[in-house]
Order: C-alpha cells, then sequence, then structure tokens
C-alpha cells in the first residue's frame, strides 16, 4: 500500500475551501484496479477527485499522475488527455444529441479526428446507449443522461477514470451494468470511483479507500474492510453494537472503521486525531 509505483501518486494533499479544510494532508499511491473512495458527507471525496481531474489545485502538497506532476502547463495538458472524468453533477447543452455531447469531449482530449467517430460510438454503446445515439439529452431520463456522461468519460480510453457518485440515479439493472463495465475497465485503467453505495465498492472494487474529515481513515480491501466487522463485532459480542442488524459485511466494516476512527478521535486530549 506505500509502494510509491502507482499511477497516481498523492502526497501531503490539502485543499481548503475558503475556511473549510476539505481534504487535510492526504498520502495515496493507486494503480490499475477500481478503487472505492468511501466517506460520509463532507469527508473530502468530491475535493480529491477534483484535484486528481485537474479542475481544482491544492493548496499544498504533490500530485502525480501517471508520470505527470499536475503543476505546469504542459504537465497538465498531457495529464487531461489521459484522463476520463465524470463529475457529480456535470453541464450539457440540452440541445446536443447523445453522439453530440461525447463528441464533442473526444475533441476537447484530443482523440484524433479519423478516429473520433469510432471511439465516440464504441464508448456509447459500452454504457448500453447505442440505440439513443442520437437522441436529444434533454428527452432522456436522468439514469439514462448519467450513462451519456459516463461514455464522454471514457471516450478517450482513459488511463485514469475518476468517477463521482457514478450510480447515483441509476436503477438496479443498470447499476449491474455499471459495476460490470467498470470492472472491465479496471483490467487496465486506474479507476476511482466516489460512492455513498457501499455495495457497489463490494462488488466492484478492488481497494478501498475511506476518507472522514479530510483525511484516510482506512485503506484495504473490500474482503478486508468486511473483516473489520467480524472483529468489531467479536470484541463486543452482538451485530447491532458495531454496524447494527441488515447491513452487509462492508457496510458494517465500514461502520465499525468509522465507529472507531471516531472514538480514537474523542479519546485524543488536544483532538490531534480529527
Ligand atoms: N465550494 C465550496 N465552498 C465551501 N466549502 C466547500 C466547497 N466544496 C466543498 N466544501 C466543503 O469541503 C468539505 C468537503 O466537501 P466534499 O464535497 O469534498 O465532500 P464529499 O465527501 O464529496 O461529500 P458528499 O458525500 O456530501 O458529496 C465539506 O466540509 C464541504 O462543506
Amino acid at each position: 500500500m506505500t509502494s510509491t509505483t502507482g499511477t497516481v501518486h498523492v502526497s501531503g494533499l490539502a485543499v481548503r475551501h475558503r475556511r473549510t479544510v476539505a481534504l487535510d494532508g492526504i498520502d495515496l499511491d493507486l494503480g490499475p484496479g477500481v478503487h472505492g473512495l468511501l466517506g460520509p458527507n463532507g469527508a473530502g471525496k468530491t475535493s480529491l477527485i477534483r484535484v486528481l481531474a485537474t479542475v481544482s489545485r491544492p493548496a499544498t502538497g504533490r500530485v502525480t499522475l501517471l508520470g505527470h506532476e499536475l503543476s505546469g502547463h504542459s504537465e497538465l495538458t498531457a495529464a487531461r488527455r489521459r484522463i476520463g472524468y465524470l463529475p457529480q453533477d456535470f453541464g450539457y447543452y440540452p440541445g446536443f444529441t447523445v453522439r453530440d455531447f461525447v463528441a464533442y469531449v473526444a475533441w476537447l482530449k484530443q482523440v484524433p479526428g479519423n478516429a473520433a467517430g469510432a471511439a465516440v460510438e464504441r464508448a456509447v454503446a459500452r454504457v448500453g446507449l447505442a440505440d439513443r445515439i442520437d437522441a436529444k439529452l434533454k428527452t432522456l431520463s436522468g439514469g439514462t443522461v448519467r450513462r451519456a456522461g459516463l461514455a464522454q468519460a471514457i471516450v478517450n480510453d482513459p488511463d485514469v477514470l475518476l468517477l463521482d457518485e457514478p450510480t447515483a440515479g441509476l436503477d438496479p439493472e443498470q447499476r449491474v451494468a455499471f459495476r460490470e463495465l467498470v470492472g472491465e475497465l479496471g483490467g487496465e485503467a486506474t479507476v476511482i470511483v466516489s460512492t455513498h453505495l457501499v455495495e457497489d465498492v463490494a462488488v466492484a472494487c478492488t481497494g478501498v479507500t475511506l476518507l472522514e474529515g479530510g483525511r484516510v481513515v482506512y485503506r484495504g480491501t473490500p474482503e478486508s474492510l468486511a473483516a473489520e466487522a467480524e472483529a468489531a463485532e467479536g470484541a463486543v459480542k452482538g451485530p447491532t453494537q458495531a454496524g447494527g442488524p441488515g447491513g452487509s459485511p462492508v457496510e458494517r466494516g465500514y461502520l465499525a472503521v468509522l465507529r472507531h476512527h471516531r472514538a480514537a478521535a474523542n479519546a485524543t486530549p488536544t483532538g490531534a486525531n480529527r
């Protein structure tokens, strides 16, 4: 976990929004695979993804993506060609068709003109929208627009794919298809997925990073996170104490880690662990 060879390397990353510290000294090293980013509201997931997507700048720290340190103009430009990004809320021209929307991003990402048409059709087909490619975005449901958003994120075959709450608004069938696609993409690319749906992480992710209060409080795999629940439940002799009844093993592990972290932070007189 502490290797420095990952395609995404972050050290001492801090992000502030006016007086709010959104990220407070993050160190991460991520390579190919699907990495789930979990954490409660306000934990800093979007702030981290926005820095990696090069749309916001850190207050302090270093970020290296695919060997490009995200600082100078030429390094940023080189990295951007190889990044795919699906923001939590993305804007679009409602009068654009799915094809126009994805083609526009292909152009922004400098996909060569002679390859762009095929790249657009392939990306749209991969998200299951081939039959809607010439439909205007304003005629599509929220979940379908979100799939078009995913198509634009993968049109350049990115080496780093950043997805902020990609399954929000998807129906269960679409969510299953999404997990399969993300699993496929993670075979070669470094995929970072922020989500509140812990089950997405359990099924689709090879790694898990849990943020709280702008800090990394856990790194592991879905399996190791689930084992945290078992350990906590064993210690307190009852599942209701660790995560509550009905939660999946990974959900209970998530809750157990947060609870443990908060108890440790409260036990620190100076609050230095927060
Ligand atoms: N533009 C902004 N201006 C002021 N504060 C902000 C801004 N964006 C984020 N914050 C604050 O920064 C912190 C981290 O927010 P961020 O959106 O990164 O968290 P998150 O984990 O993505 O949350 P959520 O799960 O609710 O999307 C929060 O305290 C939030 O209120």
